[in-house]
């Protein structure tokens, strides 16, 4: 069956930079805001990272404004997940979690008090031997830091045990794909589950865990970061009205509170 958007949903709006340096430097600014701000208003703040160079630029530009005097929120309340991961072994460079670890991570336990518990990976290759047992064992560990209301979706679709996520970063694929859901995939229709194994991804490596359309549905702010040449054909189709879901899984990349599209002049450049 074809996927839907929910029109309950937060329609996309978008901001456009002249490049990846300056979308990096203003998304980290607004992270550290909702950071800041959510935490203090709520005690506590889960946050999804994404992989691929916008996403991992944005932890970078982060840590540079902490390193300028930056205001910071208390990291103690601040919880780091991922939206998805390569099933690969601990420290392999091609991690996600690895990389925001060099780029933020690392930084942030040694200099600002980040604990490493408050620090959620994916499961390993080491940890787990297939996609879909990783799936289940970060299905649990979210389930762990799920809050007394269950995220749910906007307009009254079912809730999930996970945490709610004050912001979910999302990088994009030249093919559309976001977290590792990929166009005409399976994974695209799972339901009513916070994650989803993938064994057969057409970027390598083949083996992945990610979270589901359904849990990017229930942050509060769900933020794309584009950035290149290469990936503007696939932002000019996600801006089309006719394109399926299935196509283009970045389309249905919405948040209950706001969608937020950042895109630099090279990924806008086929959009009308
Ligand atoms: O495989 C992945 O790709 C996307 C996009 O990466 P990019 O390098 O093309 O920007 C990324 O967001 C996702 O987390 C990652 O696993």
């Amino acid at each position: 069956m074809a996927i839907e958007i929910n029109p309950a949903a937060a329609a996309p709006r978008t901001e456009f930079f002249d490049d990846k340096d300056a979308l990096t430097a203003a998304v980290a600014r607004k992270m550290l805001a909702v950071l800041r701000e959510t935490s203090e208003a709520d005690g506590v703040v889960h946050v999804g990272l994404t992989g691929g160079g916008a996403g991992i630029g944005a932890l970078s530009a982060l840590g540079a404004l902490l390193r300028e005097g930056a205001s910071a929120p208390d990291w103690g309340r601040v919880h780091f997940w991922w939206g998805d991961e390569r099933l690969l072994p601990a420290r392999d460079p091609e991690r996600n979690d690895h990389q925001a670890r060099e780029a933020l991570l690392d930084f942030l336990v040694a200099e600002h008090g980040l604990p490493e518990e408050n620090i959620h990976p994916m499961p390993t290759s080491e940890e787990a031997a297939h996609p879909a047992a990783g799936a289940e064992m970060y299905a649990q560990q979210l389930e762990v830091h799920a809050s007394s209301e269950d995220a749910a979706p906007a307009g009254g679709a079912s809730a999930l045990k996970m945490p709610g996520f004050a912001l979910m970063l999302l990088g994009v694929g030249p093919d559309g794909h976001i977290n590792s859901l990929f166009p005409g995939k399976a994974a695209l229709h799972a339901e009513g589950a916070a994650t989803v194994g993938e064994e057969d991804s057409p970027k390598p490596p083949a083996l992945r865990v990610s979270l589901t359309f359904d849990a990017v549905h229930t942050a509060a702010r769900v933020w794309t970061v584009v950035a290149g040449e290469d990936k503007a054909e696939a932002v000019a189709k996600a801006f089309a009205e006719t394109t399926p879901v299935e196509e283009i899984p970045a389309r249905n990349a919405r948040g209950t509170l706001e969608t937020v599209w950042h895109i630099d002049a090279a990924a806008a450049s086929r959009l009308s």
